[in-house]
């Protein structure tokens, strides 16, 4: 309803609030498409991994599109044999989320299974990283976009192609040329492992 503009119950909107209102609503009805990297090197891995793909596709304003076939994956940054094998894959998301929101439910999603965070890339019950978020491309350390790492991991370059062989990591180029540049050493395919697309 509108009010008199001399109605004294009825108080300013700050500019601010407005604009976060704005872009909230634009988000809402342009929904964009992110890639997840989900890895597990604790406890029962598929099961974890299958639970954080559950736990994503559980989320309001969140549809999993795409989920990668599963590789076991040498650590990677660490001293070789210091650490159990990784279980990989890759989620393709449509999201009406903002990546602040979607980074705040990987990490509740994290939270959820008890991971620990004791020392840089140690092992962990189940990581959660956003590897890219449309084309977004940022250098804010609390959400880096696309994921500073990703284009030197075959472990998220690999399940990726699998699932979308045309992707582009913003700001670095094709998926398929950043994995050949790095080589699938160390990343095996578990054909005879597979994460379901939650119905
Ligand atoms: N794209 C991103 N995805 C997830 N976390 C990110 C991203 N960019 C920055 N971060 C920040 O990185 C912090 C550390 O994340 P985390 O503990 O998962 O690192 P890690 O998995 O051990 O290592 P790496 O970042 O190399 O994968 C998080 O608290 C988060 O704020
Ligand atoms: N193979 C493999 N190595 C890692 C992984 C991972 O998911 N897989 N995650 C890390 C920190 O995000 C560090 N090292």
């Amino acid at each position: 309803m509108k009010q008199a503009a001399s109605d004294p119950t009825v108080q300013p909107v700050p500019t601010s609030v407005v604009e976060q209102v704005d872009a909230a609503d634009i988000t809402l009805s342009n929904p964009k498409y992110a890639v997840i990297s989900l890895g597990s090197n604790l406890g029962n891995r598929l099961e974890t991994l299958q639970g954080a793909v559950d736990a994503l596709e559980d989320t309001p304003g969140l549809r999993v599109k795409a989920v990668s076939p599963v590789y076991e994956t040498e650590p990677w940054g660490v001293e070789p044999g210091s650490q159990p094998s990784y279980f990989n894959a890759v989620v393709v998301i449509k999201t009406t989320l903002p990546p602040s929101s979607l980074l705040e439910r990987g990490q509740a999603i994290e939270e959820a299974f008890e991971r620990v965070r004791e020392e840089r890339w140690g092992p962990r019950t189940i990581d959660v990283d956003i590897v890219a978020y449309a084309d977004v491309v940022s250098d804010d350390p609390a959400l880096t976009l696309p994921h500073p790492r990703a284009h030197q991991r075959a472990f998220v370059l690999a399940p990726w192609h699998d699932v979308q062989p045309e992707a582009q990591l913003p700001g670095r180029g094709p998926v398929s040329e950043l994995l050949a540049g790095v080589g699938v050493d160390g990343v095996q395919p578990r054909s005879d492992l597979e994460l379901r697309l939650p119905e």
